[in-house]
């Protein structure tokens, strides 16, 4: 007989009487009552944390292991320590089973139930689970199958039922299954037992119609009188699912794609909740709240005097109304600031409503742009309505182009939803009234694709342009933007003026930034308002990689390099014959801008690769002009020329090096003959060679004639200066040795080098930026780490 009780046995009290184990009571309630648990109790307890824990492994291991010891049990009759421990154990587990027999005899008193004691084994439960579980699936398979093979035809059903009168009733069930119900006897192996006893038989049917004609047919042919007819009853059966699952894969689709729609489309609310779909007439424009948000003053937009004061009026306007209207002037709707990209319109537009004090909605023309018909007017609207409640109010609408483009001008087919969103636009400027106290900013890059309508007095009446900033602005702009970084200028001053007097100090100070200011901005022409913000970043950020306390003129300078010529590409090897082309080619541009007169005056030629495939670069610093005399033209042009005649003329072979020159060189050369009137042959013309404003050139405004020749001049420009570079540099073929050699060695030349190398240059810098902050001190040199860097790298090399 097997053990009621074994060591690893979880053990269950199973009632016979009842047949199942109450699911309420734990096996140990069911064994004994708590109060009568006596010592064995805290056996029983660990015995059964144990074994619960273990694994069908560790159980495995351990039946192997009482084998074993039953075999050597026949071997020897010497018992070891593990069979006295299992054989006390065993001797344990016997006296616990007495014990609760004892105590249930004791608990019932004579009418104990039949208890019996069963192991239950992890393993055992989970191969039972799979047995009954393949069972249950196997009876399911024959059932549905044995269910399809006997399934009753109607022509069987006709014959072996219809015909026979066994059949008193037929149930239409839910218009795909019949139920014939049969006269009480009928049964046979394909009858079913129905609801009240009679035997039924069913079958399919295809449609309703086609079994009432037949059935019609067959008790026609049976002559069946009317009234005796089987009678037909329709009947629907079956849970919800029957009628959902029918429509709930349309139904999640249509879901899915609301849900996919709304959220592309931003329109689930803000955080994903309510508001959805209902929102999307609204506005998205951004409210700045004046005592919180809008920090901005006009003290902190320099370089833009001119602009400033244009737009001082609407904050003068905003600020005191009354005074205007007094005299009864009509206070301009509103004002677009236009301008390149990063020259400060954004900032200045943020400054006004600084100033003014009054709410300041941003928008961008972008958000009006929907891809639902006739949103972008509705938001147009309420932008307005919102304004108008809160007025006095600034509204700035930024990137106006993206609503304000000319209509009618699609030359690939219009966009009708963008021109509604413009018509409601110029609707609500024409609408408000000069009392209505809101002002409308709008800011652009592109003012001459805007429709006029946008621009007449009496909705934008102002145009502000903001140009790329001057010297002078640039200064400005610096000043602003280093005020926020430790200079280390500024920290020396304050290091060696311990005890000094405030004035005298903040003079210093002062005197300082200035220079610093002055020289950034002599060595950054072209930057832009948000190129300077960038660079002064840029500065601190590098200071902030060498560790530095403060940021110095050498940080911003590396900062500059890297916004002109790109990142210094270290990983960019050049085999030592590309690194003397290269040298050569770039000392071919310097000669060529030295000793020409009108070139620009030269600040540093390096051969470290930078950027996007540029290996090294002559930079020159263009002095602020507003006209270019065509003399000048062709300096530029021969010195852009330098690099590849110093190829030819030192080289076999010519490179792939020049291919930019030869682009800026032939634009310049076009330019000066399409545009400018430089030739003589094509005369005074100017010829429209831009490009349309959706970027398809149509076609040429001129002849093909007229092209030919505009061809033919173009090359004779560039021969011509290719000729003369040619010649200058025949001439000065010592000196670019010269120079090739020590940019070769030194990877880095400044202004200084080549004085030393080649003497003063022979016509005066006519940059007077230049002159005040850059002359006798070297700009973009190398710091004296970077320098000792290179050494040990073997970069003083020299070429053979
Ligand atoms: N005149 C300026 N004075 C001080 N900072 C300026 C000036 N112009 C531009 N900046 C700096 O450049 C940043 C970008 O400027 P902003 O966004 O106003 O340019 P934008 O003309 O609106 O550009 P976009 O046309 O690309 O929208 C500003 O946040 C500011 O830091």
């Amino acid at each position: 007989m097997k053990p009621l009780f074994t060591r690893r046995s979880l053990l269950v009290a199973h009632s016979l009487k009842n047949g199942f184990l109450p699911r309420s009571q734990t096996w140990r309630s069911m064994l004994i009552p708590a109060k009568n648990w006596t010592g064995t109790r805290s056996f029983t307890q660990s015995q059964i944390i144990r074994n619960s824990h273990k694994t069908p492994d560790s159980n495995k291991e351990l039946g192997n292991k009482d084998s074993d010891d039953k075999e050597k049990n026949k071997q020897t009759k010497k018992k070891t320590p593990a069979e006295e421990e299992a054989q006390r154990q065993k001797e344990m587990e016997d006296k616990f089973r007495k014990d609760i027999e004892e105590q249930i005899k004791k608990r019932f008193q004579g009418n104990a139930p039949n208890i019996k004691m069963i192991n239950v084994d992890g393993q055992q439960i989970a191969k039972g689970a799979l047995v009954i579980s393949t069972v249950v699936l196997l009876l399911t398979f024959f059932l549905v199958s044995n269910q399809q093979k006997d399934e009753l035809s109607f022509q069987d059903f006709q014959t072996r039922y219809l015909e026979k009168g066994l059949v008193q009733k037929l149930n239409v069930v839910n218009r795909f299954a019949v139920e014939a119900e049969l006269i009480p006897g009928a049964f046979s192996d394909e009858t079913v037992r129905g609801p009240n006893g009679t035997p039924i038989v069913t079958f399919t049917i295809g449609s309703i119609e086609v079994f009432e004609e037949t059935m019609k047919e067959i008790q026609d042919k049976l002559s069946i009188p009317t009234e005796e007819r089987l009678p037909i009853l329709y009947v629907e059966r079956g849970s919800l699912w029957n009628l959902i699952l029918p429509v709930l894969p349309t139904v999640l689709l249509i879901g899915g794609l609301y849900y996919i729609t709304a959220k592309r489309m931003g329109l689930m609310g803000a955080n994903g909740g309510p508001g959805g779909i209902f929102k999307i007439g609204k506005s998205n424009a951004k409210l700045f709240n004046q005592e919180t948000d809008v920090k901005i003053k006009f003290k902190d937009v320099a370089g833009c005097e001119e602009s400033k004061e244009e737009i001082m009026e609407f904050v003068k306007f905003l600020q005191n109304p009354q005074k205007y209207e007094k005299l009864g002037a009509k206070i301009p709707r509103g004002a677009i600031l236009s301008g390149s990209p990063g020259t400060g319109k954004t900032l200045l537009a943020k400054a006004t409503a600084g100033e003014a004090g009054v709410p300041f909605l941003s928008v961008s023309g972008s958000e009006f742009v929907e891809m639902y018909v006739g949103v972008g007017a509705s938001r147009v609207r309420d932008l307005f309505k919102t304004a108008r409640e809160m007025a006095p109010a600034i509204i700035f609408v930024d990137e106006i182009d993206a609503i304000g483009r000319e209509r009618g001008n699609g030359k690939m087919g219009g966009n009708d939803e963008r021109e509604n969103t413009l018509n409601q636009l110029l609707v609500e400027m024409d609408g408000f009234e000069a009392s209505d106290h809101v002002v409308v900013l709008a800011g652009t890059n592109r003012v001459d694709i805007l429709d006029k309508a946008l621009l007449r007095p009496g909705r934008f009446d102002r145009h502000i342009t903001i140009d790329t900033p001057d010297g002078e602005g640039r200064k400005a702009i610096f000043k602003v933007h280093l005020s926020k970084i430790t200079l280390k200028a500024v920290e020396d001053i304050k290091a060696s003026n311990k005890g000094t007097e405030f004035s005298k100090y903040k003079l210093e100070v002062d005197d300082a930034i200035e220079f610093l200011a002055g020289r950034l901005s002599a060595l950054t022409p072209g930057f832009a308002g948000a190129d300077i913000a960038n660079c002064c970043n840029e500065g601190a950020l590098i200071a902030a990689r060498d560790d530095a306390n403060s940021v110095d003129m050498h940080h911003f300078e590396q900062a500059i390099e890297r916004v002109i010529a790109g990142l210094e590409k270290k990983s960019r090897i050049l085999s030592p014959q590309e690194k003397k082309t290269v040298a050569y080619h770039e000392a071919g541009h310097a000669i060529c801008g030295w000793f020409l007169q009108y070139a620009d005056p030269l600040v540093k030629v390096s051969i470290i690769p930078r950027g996007q495939g540029a290996l090294g670069y002559a930079q020159f610093l263009p002095k602020e002009q507003y006209l270019t005399s065509d003399v000048q033209f062709m300096h530029k042009i021969i010195m852009a020329l330098g690099g590849r005649v110093s190829e030819e003329l030192h080289f076999p072979t010519v490179t792939s090096g020049a291919s930019d020159d030869f682009k800026k060189v032939t634009g310049m050369a076009r330019h000066m003959v399409v545009k400018l009137g430089m030739s003589k042959r094509i005369g005074n013309i100017t010829f429209d060679e831009e490009d349309g404003s959706e970027g398809f050139k149509v076609h040429n405004t001129y002849s093909e004639s007229t092209a030919l020749a505009i061809d033919e001049e173009v090359k004779r420009i560039i021969d011509e200066a290719y000729a003369q570079c040619k010649e200058l540099l025949t001439e000065k073929l010592e000196l670019v040795d010269k120079v090739a050699e020590e940019v070769y060695a030194k990877e880095v030349l400044t202004r200084e080098d080549m004085i030393r190398l080649v003497g003063p240059r022979p016509f005066p810098d006519q940059n007077e930026a230049f002159d005040k902050y850059l002359k006798g001190q070297d700009a973009f040199k190398k710091l004296p780490k970077q320098v000792d860097e290179a050494d040990k790298k073997g970069n003083s090399d020299t070429m053979e």
